[in-house]
C-alpha cells in the first residue's frame, strides 16, 4: 500500500536534452533546463505554459517514457525510469495524441485494457460515466478529437491507479463534454488519487487546480495557488488596454505619459497599453475631438488573466493569444 502521507511524485531539478538535431549541426539541445515539482495525494498539480514550454516532456520523464539528461524523478518512492510493472499498475496515463489503436473499437479497447490489471475498474460504468456508448460501435479512427479524448481518459483510469498523468485532458471537448471530464477529475481527486495535468490553458487551471507550476522555456518560473499567483501580479491587474482602429500613422504622441505607452501593431490598429486612468480615456477624446479622427472601433479592456499570466512567465506583453497561455 502506497504512503498517502509522502508526496506522490516529486521532480527536482530535471534536466533533458534532445537530439541530435540537424538544424543545430546534429548538437543535443536542452529542452527542460530546470524543473522541480512535488505532486500530492488528494490533490490535482498542473503544469501551466505556452506551447514548447516543456511540459509534455517533463510528465513524460516522470513517467518514466522518456530517460531524463539529470535531476533526480520519484513517483510513488521509485525511479521511473527503473520502474518495475507493480509501479506502472499504480499509474494511469492519458497522453496529448491518445496513443489509442485506430483499427480497436472503444468498448472491445477498454475492455482489453481492463484485462491487463488485476482489479479493474468497472468498463460499464466508466463508459456510462463519459458517454462512451454512444459511439460505441465507432472505430477510433473515426471518432472526433473530443470522443478519442474520453477514450483515452477512460484507458487511463481502467486499471484503479493511484497516480494519474493528464496531458492537456480538456483539448478537443465540447463545454458540455469538459464539464463532465471536469467533474470526474474533481472526484477523483476527492478520492485521493493524486492528479498531474499539463494545460495552456488557464482557465483549466483555474477550475481544477490546487497547485500550480507555471513553466517557461524548460524552467518552472512560478509556483503556487491560482489565488497566490494572482496576488504576486497585482501590479500586472491594474493595468488596461484601450485599442482603437482609425487612420494609419496618426500621431499619437499626446496620448503619451510616463507608463502609458502605444503602438500601431498594423496599419491603422493602436493600442494604448498601461495604468490607464479616466483621465487618459478623456485624454484620448479630446485628441480625437482636435484632430478630427472618428475611430472606427474603439475597445477598452482590463488585462485579462491570461496576461497576469504571461507576465509571470515572462511570454512577454502584447501576445495576441486570448484564453490562451
Ligand atoms: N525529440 C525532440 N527533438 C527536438 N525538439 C524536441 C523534441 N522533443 C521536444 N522538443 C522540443 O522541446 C520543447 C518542449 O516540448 P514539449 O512537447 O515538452 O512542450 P509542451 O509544453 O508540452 O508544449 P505543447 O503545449 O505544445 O504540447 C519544444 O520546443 C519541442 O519542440
Amino acid at each position: 500500500m502506497t504512503n498517502t502521507l509522502s508526496p506522490a511524485l516529486v521532480i527536482s531539478g530535471l534536466i533533458k536534452d534532445v537530439g541530435p538535431v540537424a538544424g543545430l549541426d546534429g548538437r543535443m539541445k536542452r529542452v527542460i533546463s530546470n524543473i522541480s515539482l512535488t505532486a500530492h495525494f488528494g490533490a490535482v498539480t498542473a503544469l501551466l505554459g505556452a506551447n514548447g514550454a516543456g511540459k509534455t516532456t517533463t510528465i513524460e520523464c516522470a513517467q518514466g517514457l522518456q530517460p531524463r539528461t539529470g535531476g533526480e524523478i520519484s513517483l510513488l518512492g521509485q525511479d521511473p525510469h527503473k520502474a518495475d510493472a507493480g509501479l506502472r499498475a499504480k499509474v494511469g496515463v492519458m497522453l496529448q495524441d491518445g496513443g489509442l489503436p485506430p483499427s480497436a473499437r472503444p468498448i472491445a479497447l477498454l475492455k482489453h485494457v481492463a484485462s491487463l490489471y488485476e482489479n479493474p475498474l468497472s468498463v460499464s460504468a466508466l463508459v456510462d460515466r463519459l458517454g462512451i456508448g454512444d459511439f460505441a460501435d465507432t472505430t477510433i479512427r473515426r471518432l472526433s478529437g473530443g470522443q478519442k479524448q474520453r477514450v483515452a481518459l477512460a484507458a487511463s483510469l481502467i486499471g484503479n491507479p493511484e497516480v494519474l498523468f493528464l496531458d492537456e485532458p480538456s483539448a478537443g471537448l465540447d463545454p458540455q463534454s469538459r464539464l463532465m471530464v471536469f467533474e470526474l477529475i474533481r472526484e477523483l481527486r476527492d478520492s485521493g488519487k493524486a492528479i498531474i495535468l499539463t494545460t495552456h490553458l488557464l482557465d483549466d487551471a483555474q477550475r481544477l487546480a490546487d497547485y500550480v507550476y507555471i513553466v517557461d522555456k524548460g524552467e518552472s518560473v512560478a509556483e503556487g495557488t491560482v489565488q497566490e499567483l494572482l496576488e504576486q501580479s497585482t501590479a500586472a491587474l491594474s493595468k488596461r488596454a484601450l485599442t482603437f482602429e482609425a487612420s494609419p500613422q496618426l500621431d499619437t504622441e499626446p496620448l503619451l505619459r510616463s507608463g502609458i505607452s502605444c503602438s500601431e501593431s498594423r496599419p491603422g490598429s493602436y493600442t494604448l497599453t498601461g495604468e490607464l486612468t479616466p483621465v487618459d480615456v478623456g485624454n484620448f477624446g479630446a485628441w480625437c475631438a482636435s484632430n478630427n479622427i472618428m475611430p472606427t472601433s474603439i475597445h477598452l479592456a482590463s488585462q485579462s488573466l491570461e496576461d497576469v499570466f504571461l507576465s509571470i512567465s515572462g511570454a512577454g506583453a502584447g501576445n495576441e493569444t486570448r484564453g490562451n497561455l
